[in-house]
């Protein structure tokens, strides 16, 4: 277990490379095939769509496997997991990798219960592009005996960037660890992401959307390390601004969804360092 003595020095992710990844995506409008949990659709997909992606939430097992392979990224998110989901989810994954089709993994609540936190460790062997989660979720699926509060982290993500470097090197994925600072790392290197308000833990789903968005970031990704972090920094960002014009909860969210629309890649291109 990491302590506040042990953290390394995490740089910063610049700026300048949020804006590049920002227009990349923006220009692409990638189209994300999302299997995503029950609460989630709706902020979902409003967020891909005020980025500038497609989204479209295929779900029955007949058709996962034809979609994910005409998709550009898949997103898999176990929140409300049932067996018939489980499945389609497994469909989904074996066709997305047939077709090369990046996929990212959300392990909601990984750790709290067996049948997802068993669901979660198949999956991990299908080769995920990319995992990102709470730190709870990243402790618990890097083998520490980590336990979220249901879907909400119980840890700082600051204490899971051991885990998340861990996991990453085990599973070959790009891991994302969210919460006051996100942090990504491919095992070797690790980026920071700063910004955030705390507000977008009060609304639900600003994790299982970040996860969508990241799916938007990795399609056809020259570097998916750069394009994690860039879509992790993009809604931090949005973030920030949102609850600069907002009251609350009940207005963050449309706040939220005009910051990421009026966000142009021009705006990200300053050097902070
Ligand atoms: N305390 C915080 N301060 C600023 N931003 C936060 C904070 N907690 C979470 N965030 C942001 O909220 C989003 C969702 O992250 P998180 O709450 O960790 O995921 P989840 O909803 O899956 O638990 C991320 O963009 C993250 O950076
Ligand atoms: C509340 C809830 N219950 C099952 S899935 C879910 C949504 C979790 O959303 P997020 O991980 O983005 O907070
Ligand atoms: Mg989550």
């Amino acid at each position: 277990m990491s302590d506040l003595h042990t953290i390394p020095l995490i740089p910063q992710f610049p700026l300048y490379r949020v804006g590049e990844e920002f227009a990349r995506v923006r220009a692409a409008a990638p189209l994300v095939h999302c299997l995503s949990n029950e609460v989630v659709q709706s902020i979902t997909a409003n967020v891909l769509l005020a980025l500038g992606a497609s989204p479209a939430m295929i779900v029955a097992e007949e058709e996962v496997a034809e979609f994910a392979a005409m998709a550009d990224a898949l997103l898999i998110n176990v929140g409300t997991l049932y067996p018939a989901r489980l499945l389609a989810m497994q469909k989904a994954v074996t066709a997305a990798n047939a077709a090369h089709t990046p996929w990212v993994l959300d392990p909601v609540a990984a750790g709290v219960l067996a049948y997802r936190t068993d669901a979660l460790h198949d999956l991990l062997l299908q080769k995920p592009a990319v995992i990102r989660g709470n730190a709870s979720e990243i402790m618990a699926l890097a083998g520490e005996s980590a336990s979220g509060k249901g879907v909400d982290s119980t840890a700082s993500s600051v204490l899971a960037i051991a885990a998340a470097q861990r996991l990453a090197l085990q599973t070959g994925a790009i891991v994302a660890v969210t919460g006051e600072a996100d942090y990504v790392s491919d095992g070797v290197s690790t980026w920071a992401i700063p910004w955030g308000h705390v507000l977008m833990t009060r609304v639900v789903g600003t994790g299982c959307a970040l996860s969508a968005v990241v799916a938007a970031f990795v399609a056809g990704a020259p570097d998916k390390l750069v394009a994690v972090a860039a879509a992790c920094a993009v809604m931090a960002i949005a973030g920030e601004r949102a609850e600069s014009a907002c009251d609350g909860p009940g207005t963050f969210l449309p706040a939220f969804l005009d910051a990421l629309y009026i966000m142009q890649p021009a705006m990200l291109k300053a050097v902070d360092e």
